[in-house]
């Protein structure tokens, strides 16, 4: 019943633990609190919180309009509701290294198990995009110093992602991700990686764990996590995945409502009035009301 049991200072412990194992863990995004919890009951080892998804949720382009309250709100929201760790989508840290630092202790306020910080200049654009443009290295590295000095949890997790290699070229990636390890990053995010090759050109060059990011229609293949596993992947996130296929879904109903006048033919594809009900838990909360209207005091 209502939140998650685990503190947050015990998810980010467990998640260290099992991310030093070196196996392959999966982050899908949750949109909302909601989904968070489905992505929980359904296996995964922890819940990616998309810059993508919450600025796409409040109607607007991810190109940096979100303000730091707005995020770790959302971040917050999301986190309580699932034992998982959540890492989130933190940006360019929201301004200069002062404001890193605090972007870090919101989050870890919030409840994040840790955050990426990127090294676009603002307004940055979506990593898959053309166009994008990134600072130099000493800006870059100043974020990620910022960000591990002011961390207080030790297990919150400061990852470093590179957007350079859509810039600059492969051997620029690998030679910032070996930068921004030197400067304190526990993770590096390689993004828009062309190839399988590519993600292991970064692995063979820094001892830190690797995140692939698995969004569609955008500059990497998809590749299945047993792919990503054999070039040494330590995180896989499909960031904004449950958000497609949720509007999309949402988009095919309205078409039939338009068309047929009524969602009878859609129940199948529906979650269940049953099954939302036992994922937010309605019994605990029936069986609450029951045993305080039941509460004695003991003379
Ligand atoms: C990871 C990402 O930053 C996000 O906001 O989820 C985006 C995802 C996307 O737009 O598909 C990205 O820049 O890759």
């Amino acid at each position: 019943m209502l939140y998650a049991q685990t503190p947050a200072h015990e998810k980010r412990r467990l998640f260290r633990e099992r991310l030093a194992s070196g196996e392959l863990l999966r982050f899908p995004g949750a949109f909302n609190p909601l989904s968070a919890r489905l992505i929980e009951r359904k296996g995964f080892e922890g819940v990616y919180i998309s810059g993508a998804v919450l600025s796409a949720d409040l109607g607007l382009p991810d190109i940096g309009l979100t303000t730091l309250s707005e995020v770790a709100g959302r971040g917050s929201q999301i986190a309580r509701m699932t034992e998982l760790p959540a890492i989130i989508d933190a940006d360019t840290g929201f301004g200069e290294p002062m404001n890193v630092a605090r972007t870090v202790q919101e989050m870890e306020d919030a409840g994040l198990a840790g955050l990426h910080i990127e090294d676009q200049v603002n307004p940055k654009r979506c990593g898959h995009l053309d166009g994008k443009q990134v600072v130099d290295e000493h800006t870059a590295l100043q974020r990620i110093a910022a960000a591990v000095d002011a961390r207080r949890d030790e297990n919150f997790l400061i990852m470093a992602r590179t957007d350079i290699r859509a810039v600059d070229g492969l051997d620029a990636a690998v030679d910032r991700a070996k930068r921004l390890v030197d400067a304190g990053a526990d993770a590096i995010f390689p993004e828009a990686m062309a190839s399988l090759e590519e993600f292991a050109a970064i692995r063979a060059a820094v001892d830190v764990p690797l995140l692939a990011n698995m969004t569609e229609f955008g500059k990497s293949d998809l590749f299945t996590v047993q792919q990503l596993a054999d070039v040494g992947m330590n995180i896989v996130i499909w960031p904004v995945s449950l958000l497609r296929i949720a509007m999309g879904a949402a988009s095919r109903g309205l078409d039939e409502l338009t068309e047929a006048g009524a969602l009878t033919r859609l129940l199948p594809e529906m979650q269940h009035r049953a099954d939302l009900y036992e994922l937010i838990d309605y019994e605990g909360y029936n069986h609450f009301d029951t045993s305080i209207f039941n509460f004695t005091v003991a003379r």
